[in-house]
């Protein structure tokens, strides 16, 4: 079938790339579109594409190169397609049509208007596993002493969660409605809530968490785990389970289930590990008193509790002691959860102790910036969007409006970014040289703005947006 555009032109060379079985089909000519994006995207987009153009060329002197497609979205796409038209479909046909893209920042307009158009292309294409890579570039600054120990990818669910977007404004009809029927019907009805009530002056925004989307998550966050070397080989379930039982609690079960299920053989969880090794310790070690080892407190709980935990103990011993007693469990993948709150001072105190901490949409958000910032900040955290059959590569950062046009912003992360999406096509020798050129650049001190006013002492006056993207380049033949 023959794809129309309103007002864009594919270009008239290049080929297609097609997705089987989830995994992309590269031709060496592929046909990429790309969203410039708003504020900064107007310096980072060029200093990216001259990065990545100049990669290809030096990676494989002409046998491959990118033709890149022009699309159009946010404030761009307004003066193209008129008022309102942030997200035209001209440029939703042209994603879906060649499958992977690649985009600058866009502005969210921030209580009403449109929602985040970010978020519109994630769930639209549903690419539901947001990847963002925080590793540090030697002879970056830092505010952390030891930011090289910190070397985590954060998965985090891109589709659902309050980014959903299904909430109602306070004092509207429909969430008055809502306030009553909870606080007359549904609250009432649900003993644990007690006397509970919803204040009457409350907006209300619902939080959805599934168990299809928490484990094509962690099933994709498993597989990553499988690709790395240990100690890296291991996933943190990440989630505020205490507070949150049926949505966060459940993203944590979930999880846990997914693992024990889909990847038996290759995973241990960090409970099993803690039952097997004492056993292996002591073989003559009582049920009992393994889990009083496993369960801080064991001797004050109820005989209800404990007899929940002893049979924990059992059943894992029963399934698992064959395959993974005896030290065999030190092979596999580690599967554990933190409590969210706690993992942002853990990969801050215990940096080297994380590898892939897989998320729920809100809280890899927050964490995909903290962890950015311990290596070099927002200008060094690139990150994928990633679902079964497109794929979107953006930074973690936003449109950074008061920087816009200046030609000083880092460029790094979208260029980073350019890096995962090479990886992704399987073009690792042009990723691999931009990745030298950033630490070459980074080690001659060749730096923006943002991190030459933390170096020391402080680089003065710091490279230009494009002057930084030269400066990659230049290190490629280092
Ligand atoms: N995926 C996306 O497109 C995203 C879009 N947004 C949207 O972007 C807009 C602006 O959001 P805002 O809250 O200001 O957050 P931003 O991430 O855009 O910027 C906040 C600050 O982070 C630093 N920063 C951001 N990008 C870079 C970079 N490339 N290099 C160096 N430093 C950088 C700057 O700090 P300093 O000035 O101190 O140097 C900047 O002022 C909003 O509309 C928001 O919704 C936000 C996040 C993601
Ligand atoms: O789209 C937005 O405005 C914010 C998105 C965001 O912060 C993120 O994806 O990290
Ligand atoms: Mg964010």
């Amino acid at each position: 079938m023959t794809v129309s555009y309103e007002k864009i032109t594919p270009p008239t060379t290049g080929s297609k790339i097609t997705f089987s079985d989830g995994k992309p089909l590269v031709p060496d000519d592929p046909i990429i579109p790309f969203i410039r994006g708003d504020g900064t995207g107007v310096d980072i987009w060029p200093a990216t594409a001259k990065v990545i153009d100049a990669a290809i060329a030096t990676a494989y002197g002409g046998q491959r190169k990118i033709h890149w497609f022009k699309v159009y979205a946010g404030d761009e796409a307004c003066e193209i397609y008129g008022t309102y038209q942030y997200l035209p479909q001209d440029t939703l046909t042209a994603i879906k049509e060649y499958g992977i893209a690649i985009k600058g920042p866009l502005t969210t307009p921030i209580g009403g208007g449109i929602r985040s158009l970010n978020v519109a292309l994630r769930q639209i294409f549903d690419l539901y596993a947001c990847v963002r890579p925080c590793r540090y570039y030697a002879g970056t600054p830092s505010p952390h002493k030891t930011p090289e120990k910190l070397d985590v990818i954060v998965y985090r669910e891109n589709t659902e969660d309050i980014y959903l977007g299904i909430e109602w404004k306070q004092g509207t009809e429909i969430a008055d409605k809502l306030i009553n029927y909870l606080n007359t019907e549904l609250i009432p009805a649900t003993p644990e809530h007690g006397k509970k009530q919803i204040p009457l002056d409350a907006g209300i925004g619902i939080k959805p968490i599934s168990k299809t989307g928490s484990q094509r998550l962690v099933r994709r966050a498993i597989e990553r785990a499988l690709t790395l070397p240990k100690p890296k080989n291991q996933v943190t379930l990440v989630h505020k389970g205490n507070i949150m039982k049926y949505t966060e609690g459940a993203f944590r079960d979930w999880g846990y289930e997914l693992a024990k299920s889909e990847f038996r053989d290759v995973c241990v969880t960090e409970m099993e590990s803690w039952i097997l090794s004492n056993k292996e310790k002591n073989h003559d070690l009582s049920i009992e008193d393994n889990a009083r080892m496993v369960e801080p407190g064991y001797d004050a709980l109820t005989d209800e509790k404990k007899a929940k935990i002893c049979q924990e103990v059992t059943s894992v011993l029963d399934a698992i002691w064959e395959t993974h007693g005896n030290g065999q469990w030190k092979d596999k993948i580690m599967v554990n959860d933190r409590i969210a709150d706690s993992i942002f001072q853990q990969i801050q105190t215990r940096p080297d102790e994380y590898s892939i901490l897989a998320t729920m949409n809100l809280n890899g958000d927050y964490l995909s910036d903290a962890a950015a910032a311990i290596v070099g900040g927002l200008g060094m955290g690139p990150g994928a969007n990633i679902g079964d059959t497109c794929a979107i590569f953006e930074a973690t950062h936003g449109t950074a409006p008061k920087h816009a046009g200046l030609d000083r912003i880092n460029p790094g992360s979208v260029i980073l970014s350019g890096v995962m999406m090479l990886e992704y096509i399987g073009w690792q020798e042009a990723a691999d040289l931009i990745k030298k050129g950033i630490a070459a650049a980074i080690a001659n001190r060749q730096v923006t703005y943002d991190l030459a006013r933390l170096m020391e002492p402080p680089v003065n006056p710091p490279l230009k947006c494009s002057e930084f993207a030269d400066a990659i380049i230049s290190h490629f033949g280092d």
